[in-house]
């Protein structure tokens, strides 16, 4: 009994409901086995179980045909055989070969009988692998299948079964090319005088820098030693121990892969609070410094709401402007872009986004992309709650939360009905990833109608009073585990058991459905209103515009008048410009805004603003802002040409993740 007890473990349930959701692409015979199961007949009887690891076995095999990880489409590991607990990192840093080189000793609890162990790895040299008492291994590196890399498959030396650990040292280099890194030329850089380094693993980039399970259903702890020359810094999505030529860190909360995170550059440092600092290159130091002094009073908001922070240091690390993302919500060490050092800390709900994943994506992660909403729309919902929870007037909070809602619900709104379209499966909650790399399916989708569903769901039961407990209790309940959809709606169905409204969900649709969300949640519109009447004056050629139309609106409501400029038909180009000047928008320092506005300019087909949006593409990296523009870009045939030969012009200072999606939305062959 002891033994069944164990071998129906956690991870043999999540397998059986992971392959239950998959069922349309088994054989319908085994889906059908499956899906009637009773699972608590497995852990009572002996031959039920054996039934069980017989059907997974074959139902594996089948997934295996299919080039598939039965736990996650996009890893070629098999979590539910073995996970990887620890990892122990040696490496060195060669900006003249743009390689990281040295060893990972990988510790692995074995779940099941095992004769392999596989890994994922794209573009890794392999120079041996050693088991821990120093006797090498042989490994099979299959072809690369293109951006999924290769599978890594290691024999070991004897079988392995239920409960056992094993040690593997993998020595190795990462290509010059590995898709997580980008290696900046000295003239990359504010300095301009070194060269710079710094990765982005989300979602599945990890496996180019070291061999590893590259599935976020699996977490372990990391110690790394990191080797490079005077006078870099090297910094890493954990504790720094030791800064001299030799740095160590230390990662005592278990992650998943992609929050694998290390940038190395000429870097300078100030204090901000208790816990935190912020690094950048000494040039932007200064008004990093400024931007972001208010991160501890955000840092002890979100504590108020979630419970204590675990990762015990909260660092900024303001990198080169071609960074792609707003923010990477790195382990103790958040990436952000210098696009948001705007002037006017008019970004900070940015800060608040990454700081909130220190529970929802970074305690509490999605087993599989697929199930991305659970970072993404936790995290936009928990940001919202806790910059209105900022605000000290009630019914100003509630505004303002509403508002920022609302600009979430239009940038949905244009994402789904004008971009992707409302029959396009990427606009589903629950996505198939079957085939599809992440990379390829991301979009607003799980961060806006993710965290709308979730204000439909605290507004159907009962409202803030009883859904932050709620909230505080999931985040209790799975942190440092991964969990998917199912997990999630079956935890709210079970805390609401008693709550009746709870009925009235179509889960269905929610969850499965494309398009726009089935309801809409009744938002205080009083700060749309100002923007609305605005846009009808502007919309009547009759008026005329100045600046008093604006005077009082905050940067947001200027940013949801000007997206919802973007979202109408153009203007005709004499009247955007008078707009322009009129309202001051030409000139603003805020990136939210200047993005918009280009991108008005090129809809309105304005020729005097192409050089300027080639420029501002070329200047910073951030996709929320290259990816648009470029899109309305080949849109106007007549400068189509000239948008494709600047992009290809300047792809060679791009991180792979641009280049790579730039590439699709240009219509260029990879
Ligand atoms: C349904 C979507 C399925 C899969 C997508 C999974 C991963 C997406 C992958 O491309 C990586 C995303 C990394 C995001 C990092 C930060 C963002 O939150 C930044 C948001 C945009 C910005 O502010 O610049
Ligand atoms: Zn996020």
């Amino acid at each position: 009994m002891f033994v069944i007890g164990k071998l129906v473990t956690r991870q043999y349930r999540l397998h059986i409901r992971h392959l239950i959701n998959k069922n349309t692409r088994l054989n319908s015979a085994l889906s059908v086995k499956l899906k009637t199961a009773n699972y608590t007949s497995y852990i009572r009887v002996p031959w039920a179980l054996t039934l069980l690891k017989r059907t997974l076995h074959t139902v594996n095999r089948e997934l295996d045909a299919m080039g598939l990880s039965p736990l996650d489409p996009s890893s070629y590991s098999r979590p539910e055989q073995a996970v990887v607990k620890h990892v122990d990192l040696k490496l060195n840093v060669d900006f003249d070969n743009r390689q990281l080189s040295g060893e990972a000793l990988l510790t692995v609890n074995v779940l099941d009988s095992i004769e392999e162990l596989i890994l994922d790895s794209s573009n890794l040299t392999i120079e041996s692998i050693e088991s821990e008492d120093g006797k090498v291994l042989n490994y099979k590196l299959d072809d690369p299948v293109p951006n999924y890399g290769s599978k890594l498959t290691i024999p070991l030396p004897e079988p392995a079964t239920v409960d056992q650990k094993i040690k593997l040292r993998i020595k190795y280099k990462t290509s010059p090319t590995a898709t997580a890194l980008q290696w900046l030329e000295p003239k990359q850089t504010s300095g301009k005088k070194y060269p710079y380094m710094f990765s982005q693993c989300q979602p599945i980039h990890a496996r180019s820098i070291l061999p590893c399970q590259d599935s976020p259903a699996v977490k372990f702890t990391y110690n790394a030693e990191v080797t490079a020359p005077e006078p870099f810094t090297v910094l890493m999505s954990a504790i720094k121990e030791n800064g001299s030529a030799k740095a160590t860190f230390r990662q005592p909360v278990p992650i998943p892969s992609y929050l694998l995170a290390i940038a190395v550059g000429v870097l300078e440092s100030r204090e901000l609070g208790p816990r935190t600092h912020v690094w950048s290159e000494k040039e932007e130091i200064e008004r990093s410094a400024w931007e972001f002094a208010d991160t501890e009073k955000y840092l002890q908001a979100a504590e108020r709401l979630c419970g204590p922070y675990q990762w015990t240091q909260y660092d900024l690390l303001v990198l080169p402007p071609s960074f792609p993302y707003g923010g990477m919500e790195n382990p103790c060490l958040t990436f952000v872009t210098p696009t948001l050092l705007a002037g006017d800390r008019s970004q900070a709900d940015v800060i608040v986004h990454e700081i909130m994943h220190s529970w929802t994506g970074n305690l509490v992660t999605n087993t599989n992309f697929e199930h991305f909403w659970l970072n993404e729309g936790f995290t936009v919902f928990l940001e919202r709650k806790v910059g209105a929870s900022l605000i000290s007037d009630k019914e100003e909070a509630h505004r303002s939360r509403d508002f920022s809602s609302l600009l979430g619900l239009q940038e949905l709104t244009e994402t789904i009905k004008l971009d992707l379209g409302e029959q396009n499966p990427l606009t589903k909650l629950v996505v198939n990833l079957t085939g599809v790399h992440p990379d390829d399916a991301f979009s607003t989708v799980p961060y806006e109608k993710g965290s709308l569903f979730l204000r439909y769901l605290e507004d159907l039961l009962g409202g803030s009073a009883v859904f932050d407990d709620f909230l505080r209790a999931y985040l209790n309940k799975f942190q440092r585990q991964s969990l998917d959809t199912d997990q999630f709606k079956a935890y709210l169905l079970d805390y609401f058991k008693d709550n009746d409204a709870l009925k009235k969900v179509d889960w269905t649709t929610w969850l499965h459905k494309a398009g726009m969300p089935p309801v809409i949640p009744d938002y205080d519109t009083s700060m749309t209103k100002a923007v609305t009447a605005l846009l009808a004056k502007v919309n009547d050629p009759n008026n005329s515009l100045d600046y008093n139309d604006v005077r009082i609106f905050t940067p947001q409501q200027v940013i949801n008048f000007l997206q919802a400029l973007i979202d109408q038909d153009p203007l005709p180009v004499d009247r955007l410009r008078t707009l322009g000047d009129a309202y001051n928008v030409a000139t603003s320092k805020n990136s939210e805004i200047t993005y918009r506005w280009l991108r008005l300019c090129i809809r309105s087909r304005d020729e005097s603003k192409i050089d300027e949006a080639l420029q501002f593409v070329n200047s910073q990296g951030r996709m929320k802002y290259v990816r648009p523009v470029y899109r309305d870009l080949y849109a106007w045939e007549a400068v189509r040409e000239k948008a494709i030969e600047n992009f290809l012009k300047n792809e060679p200072n791009m991180m792979h993740v641009s280049a790579y999606t730039l590439r699709k939305d240009l219509h260029l062959k990879e």
